[in-house]
């Protein structure tokens, strides 16, 4: 996927403006609040339906305009071009894509796929395991369609579940009929995601070889969220019920899945440094965008906001030289000061933010 076209307008502080990207290395500049991460934000929502920095309705349109509306043009590997149009005034949305209005938000997100680096994104490594488990449902909801209608059915039979454990005089015909499809629907993810990690931790290990070598090998491990290996999750949710009768809530299952990247020079427990947990993401990231590549036959967007803080020149230009092999378009954002050297013959195009106004240079 190539983006050939971007227009905002009404973005936090950017008014408008508009950008005809480069097919591989994009580097937006700009000194701290210039709108540099608003454009990159921009292109987020256009496939996730929302900001890596929260909801449109929690400030990403701009103060007194009544919406925020971003237009996107882009190339498909089989030769197709692609657009999407989206206003969104942070409760009310209405979209466009190729032309056709679009009546749910998921729909018009699928159409354009982007892996993002942002600052929080150290919480892959480091944070609770719901940012994990969305990244690792990311890669499914996007290669294997047969993710989706398990993965629904398990979401509500969660819910139903833990509906029932928190009501006085429960049904237990019911309690055992949600357990029945919770378990059935839950298998069924549990052993997508599974393969899921295994056809990654390849992939990872190969990133985290390009970009922290020093750390030795890099093992990806799927954790499903029960017992697995002792136990089948109908009989895990029997065997808990007593407990989960208590607690009003589903204690163990495939909602608490998640997985765990250890590195073969690391002791388990000896937490990585700052810089080497984003670089530890981002191998988790790029791996995930090559994935899709392998899968799909072409790249997502790869977004990298604020790519050059905390890495020293060396880490820098490793990321930018392992970046160089990928064939995806790429956007980076980072402050003036944060020079970037990208290995000769790239295509690098560049664009400086003021003020929320984009020029290219
Ligand atoms: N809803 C809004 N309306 C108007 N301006 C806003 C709004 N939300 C944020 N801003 C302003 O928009 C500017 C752009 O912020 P942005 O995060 O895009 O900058 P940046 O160039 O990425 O900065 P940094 O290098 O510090 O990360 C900031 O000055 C911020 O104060």
């Amino acid at each position: 996927m190539r983006l050939t076209h971007l227009t905002l307008s009404n973005v936090r502080s950017v008014v408008q403006a508009t950008l005809t990207p480069g097919p591989r290395f994009n580097v937006i500049s700009g000194d701290n609040g210039a709108g540099k991460t608003s454009i990159l934000e921009s292109l987020y929502l256009l496939s996730n339906g929302k900001s890596f920095r929260g909801r449109v309705g929690d400030g990403l349109v701009r103060v007194n305009a009544p919406a925020l509306e971003i237009f996107a043009r882009w190339d498909t590997a089989s030769g197709a071009q692609r657009q999407l149009g989206l206003r969104h005034s942070g409760s009310d949305w209405e979209g466009r894509l190729d032309g056709q209005n679009c009546q749910l938000l998921s729909d018009l997100c699928t159409a354009l796929a982007s892996v993002t680096y942002e600052p929080g994104s150290h919480a892959l490594i480091d944070g609770r395991s719901d940012q994990r488990r969305r990244m690792m449902d990311w890669g499914l909801f996007h290669v294997e369609p047969a993710f989706i209608s398990p993965w629904r059915r398990l979401a509500r039979a969660h819910k139903q579940r833990n509906a029932l454990l928190k009501q006085r005089g429960l049904s237990m015909a019911q309690l055992e009929a949600w357990e029945a499809e919770l378990a059935q629907s839950g298998e069924v993810v549990t052993r997508l995601r599974a393969d899921h990690i295994d056809a990654l931790a390849p992939l990872v290990a190969l990133w985290g070889q390009r970009l922290l070598p020093e750390l030795g090998e890099a093992i990806l491990r799927f954790l499903p969220g029960w017992k697995r290996q002792e136990l089948s999750l109908a009989d895990a949710l029997l065997v808990n019920r007593p407990r989960d009768l208590a607690t009003g809530f589903t204690t163990a299952g495939p909602h608490r899945a998640d997985w765990e990247l250890a590195f073969a020079h690391r002791a388990q427990g000896e937490r990585l440094s700052r810089g080497q947990t984003k670089l530890a993401a981002l191998a988790v990231i790029l791996a995930q965008a090559e994935h899709y590549a392998i899968q799909r036959g072409e790249w997502p967007v790869v977004l990298l906001d604020d790519l050059a803080s905390e890495l020293d020149p060396q880490h820098r230009e490793s990321v930018l030289r392992a970046l160089a092999t990928a064939e995806a378009q790429v956007f980076i954002s980072g402050t003036v000061a944060q020079d970037l050297s990208f290995p000769d013959g790239l295509d690098v195009k560049k664009f400086h933010v003021e003020n929320g106004a984009v020029r290219e240079i």
